[in-house]
């Protein structure tokens, strides 16, 4: 099946909308376009796809109730405009999805609920039970608790988040632009990129800024695009129903892995973020990189970062580059006396409990970077 075939067959899908495509350039709910998108998810819904919905425009909604004519800058005013303006988006979706006798529910999330396994896990069963109980669920990020230094601030990521979380066949992206282009398509000169097989296809392409009111530009959409392992397609809100039903309008960015990854590999690789170092001798890469084999003190030759046992940490060649990622067995302190030695040695000088591999192969992913 082609991957624009994979995105009018898919049974679950994700649906994610920029700012800029729901909101008025005042700084208002656009309530047409807000219907008009509705419309075409309704539509998909009747056909039994169960659909998540990612929607951007809380901080966008809340300008204009605010009297303000720009987005602001500083976090403390994006958040109180995102707590004014998520509550009149959440309202309008109620009553634009009402329309079709469709219920909605919201789910606010945090990257930290992402990064945490326990909330990942609870985020996912509310998914689940939402989508079970044939609710249409509509994700933002919970901008209001948000600090800078764990957000998002794009919803690109959070969409392809959702995607792994829910297990979608296909993401779209919904933004002001219809395609992807070698360049911003602001400037004259640029072309449309149809479709996007790996990194080879997007060497020459200008990868600028966002819009008005949006976040992130094409970087996080390409990025989006990379880390969710399913057909995504990029795409203006007009032209939604086309891409949903599998029509060549956008970009189409196909999957590179044939295999998918587990939900655990997933989320270790694109929703956590490392605690800390842990260094490798190449006897050590070869064997977590090549063989997938759990990683023993013995291969260990240094440690980084203030981390507690159950924690990501990133795993480094020699040289530096981070080739895996895990969760430690150990807190950081005990490492330094354990690097080195064979699991027998520690066990016979220090106790049976230090036999233990630092990372065990279930939880331990390869990064792109290592393969
Ligand atoms: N190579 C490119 N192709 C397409 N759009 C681009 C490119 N470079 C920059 N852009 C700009 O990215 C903007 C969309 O990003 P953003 O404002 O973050 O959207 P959204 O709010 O939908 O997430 C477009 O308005 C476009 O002008
Ligand atoms: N969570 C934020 C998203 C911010 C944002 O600009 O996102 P996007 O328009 O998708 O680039 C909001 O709802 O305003």
């Amino acid at each position: 099946m082609s991957d624009r075939a994979a995105m009018a067959k898919a049974r679950r899908l994700v649906v994610k909308a920029g700012s800029s495509s729901l909101t008025t350039p005042e700084g208002t709910i656009d309530a047409n376009r807000i219907d008009a998108l509705v419309d075409v998810l309704a539509a998909r819904r009747a056909n039994g796809t169960e659909i998540v919905f990612v929607s951007s425009g809380a901080i966008a909604a809340g300008l204009g109730p605010l009297g303000l004519t720009r987005r602001p800058r500083d976090l403390a005013t994006q958040q109180a405009a995102a707590s004014v303006g998520q509550g009149m988006l959440f309202a309008r979706y109620t009553a634009s999805f009402a329309r079709y006798g469709l219920t909605v529910g919201q789910v606010l999330l945090t990257a930290d609920d992402m990064m945490r396994r326990s909330h990942h896990r609870n985020a996912q069963r509310t998914l689940a039970q939402l989508l079970a109980l044939g609710v249409l669920p509509i994700v933002n990020e919970n901008d209001t608790v948000a600090t800078d230094e764990i957000r998002f601030g794009d919803n690109d990521r959070l969409a392809a988040l959702v995607a792994h979380l829910t297990r979608a066949d296909a993401l779209v992206l919904l933004s002001d632009v219809d395609a992807l282009y070698t360049g911003d398509p602001r400037k004259p000169g640029a072309r449309r990129i149809e479709d996007v097989h790996g990194p080879d296809d997007l060497r020459d392409v200008e990868l600028g800024g966002s819009g008005r009111v949006g976040t992130g530009g094409m970087v996080t959409k390409v990025e989006a695009a990379r880390i969710a392992g399913i057909p995504v397609v990029l795409t203006n809100a007009a032209s939604a129903a086309r891409a949903l039903a599998g029509e060549p309008v956008g970009t189409l960015f196909h999957p590179a892995r044939s295999r998918r990854m587990s939900t655990e590999d997933l989320w270790l690789a694109h929703a956590t973020t490392g605690q800390g170092r842990v260094m490798l001798d190449p006897g050590a890469v070869d064997a977590v990189v090549r063989h997938h084999k759990s990683l023993l003190p013995a291969g260990v030759t240094g440690v980084s970062g203030e981390f507690a046992a159950g924690d990501p940490v990133d795993l480094c060649d020699p040289g530096g580059g981070v080739v895996a990622r895990g969760l430690v067995n150990y807190d950081a302190f005990e490492i330094p006396d354990l690097m080195g030695r064979s699991t027998r040695w520690l066990a016979r000088e220090l106790g049976p409990e230090y036999e233990r591999e630092i990372i065990h192969r279930d939880h331990l992913v390869v990064l792109e970077g290592g393969l």
